[in-house]
């Protein structure tokens, strides 16, 4: 078998997945490096979010692999990687999907909470999280008392609160107008830069893959742009650890 590059914290190999019989994705290689900012972009139904959720282990494709550090998720229960999910990854989705009948902060600090965080300890990061996105004023409030633009703010900060080894966020700031995107879009990158987190970006928006490091485009499910050597390679396969 082979296995990821040495310093791809994600890795994925010939990737084809099918909804139901219709192709969404078909071969499609690419390597994440740890800490860089991935953006995946293409017009609409090109892929991107059956690649997210690929690589996350929501979905195991159909052929192909993929690979974190060196444990490959393909292969794995649905069990582990679930609990690969929750341990490792964060997932920001276009339409924030919070709880009711939970306070801004209660939101935020949830993935710690369920991790077994005191209260204090996890107000204390999901207040952090919040005032750095401009929304601690709002930590008491539910989530129905707040603008979409706020709620989605929530989102991300009970994506970035666990700190997590990758960020998937799929067209994060689609809900929001241009300047709340642009000042949620520099809390998550520079928050990711400094914490060390991957993040793999799917989005429509060309401002937005700006702010990446690299950009892989897909086009009915197959990527333009041709993979780095490494990405298509990887190296031979040794100690598999998550
Ligand atoms: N649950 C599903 N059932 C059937 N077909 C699906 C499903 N999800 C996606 N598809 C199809 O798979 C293809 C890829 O969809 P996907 O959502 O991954 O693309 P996308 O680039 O993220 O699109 P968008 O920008 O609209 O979110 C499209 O043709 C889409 O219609």
């Amino acid at each position: 078998m082979v296995a990821p590059p040495d310093n791809d914290v994600l890795w994925a190999r010939s990737l084809t997945y099918s909804h139901s019989g219709s192709p969404a994705l078909d071969d499609v290689s690419l390597g994440v490096r740890e800490g860089e900012i991935l953006a995946v972009t293409g017009p609409r139904g090109s892929g991107k979010t059956t690649l997210l959720r690929c690589l996350s282990g929501q979905l195991v494709p159909r052929r192909g692999e993929v690979w974190f550090n060196s444990t490959p998720v393909h292969t794995m229960s649905a069990l582990l990687r679930e609990r690969l999910r929750r341990d490792r990854f964060s997932w920001i989705a276009p339409e924030p999907s919070l709880v009711p009948e939970l306070s801004a902060w209660e939101n935020a600090a949830l993935p710690l909470l369920m991790r077994g965080a005191s209260h204090r300890a996890a107000k204390t990061a999901a207040m952090e999280w919040l005032e750095r996105l401009d929304i601690g004023a709002y930590a008491r409030k539910r989530p129905g008392a707040l603008l979409q633009s706020q709620r989605q703010r929530i989102a991300v900060a009970r994506a970035l609160v666990t700190e997590p080894s990758v960020l998937f966020a799929d067209e994060p700031t689609a809900p929001l107008h241009r300047a709340d995107r642009a000042q949620v879009l520099r809390t998550l990158t520079t928050a990711a830069r400094s914490h060390r987190i991957t993040v793999v970006l799917a989005t429509l928006d060309a401002e937005v893959a700006l702010l990446a490091d690299r950009t892989v485009t897909l086009l009915d499910g197959r990527r333009v742009n041709a993979p780095r050597p490494s990405e298509a390679e990887g190296r031979a396969a040794c100690s598999l650890s998550v």
